[in-house]
């Protein structure tokens, strides 16, 4: 399949075995991804969203916060990766906030930050999403109809996970990077009540995680 299929028991590394910031060692169950294994899968990935692209700008657009780390390690290996044409591809970067989750549910609704003469600046652009995590698709998929009224040239998205959960309302990005268990995931800029964005590698939380940070 188009992605790294992350099944739970096999993908469970030992946190004695990995460097965790102190303050987080109860917090964390176990290591799902390590850090170095997401750097090679996002290389990969960079590789592949260029190479679909031909001769034209394209304006990545980072999710915030959640996407901020992924998205700057995609573009940082795009820029060495080559287009349909065998050329590098001229990128602008922009910045979208989108706040949807309380503890670990959504809360349904989407508050874009973009202005709307930033958003009609973007007519007639390709346009590449990058987001850390589609776990319901909800969020997801009305960002894209809150977008869809700009005519944008394409718009594609490049999530680095995509969870296997009953509640998924079946979006799928356009590209993945790995698919995980239904259970919440922190780390590697993926937060919980925004804990847990300085943890290089994406971890299962804890119990004693969910409860000492939950508002
Ligand atoms: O598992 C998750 N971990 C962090 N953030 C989010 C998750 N699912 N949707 C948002």
């Amino acid at each position: 399949s188009q992605w790294i299929d992350v099944v739970e028991d096999k993908f469970k590394y030992k946190l004695d075995h990995f460097v965790i910031p102190g303050h987080y060692t109860d917090d964390v169950e176990s290591i799902l991804i390590p850090h170095g294994l997401i750097m090679d899968r996002i290389a990969k990935l960079a590789q592949i969203i260029t190479s679909e692209y031909d001769n034209e700008r394209i304006v990545v657009c980072c999710v915030l916060k959640g996407g901020h780390q992924f998205f700057s390690d995609l573009v940082n290996y795009m820029k060495k990766a080559l287009n349909k044409e065998g050329k590098t591809l001229p990128m602008t970067l922009d910045f979208i906030r989108v706040k949807s989750y309380e503890n670990d549910r959504s809360t349904g609704d989407v508050h874009v930050s973009m202005t709307e003469k930033e958003l009609q600046e973007l007519k007639g652009k390709n346009l590449l999403l990058v987001e850390d995590i589609i776990d319901t698709g909800n969020t997801m998929k009305k960002l894209l109809d809150t977008l869809s009224k700009y005519e944008f040239k394409s718009v594609k998205v490049a999530s680095l996970l995509l969870k296997k959960t009953p509640l998924s309302c079946g979006y799928v990005p356009d590209y993945v990077g790995f698919a995980v268990p239904d259970l919440f995931v922190v780390g590697y800029c993926l937060d919980y009540n925004d804990i847990f964005r300085d943890l290089d590698h994406i971890c299962a939380i804890s119990e004693t995680g969910k409860k000492k940070y939950a508002v």
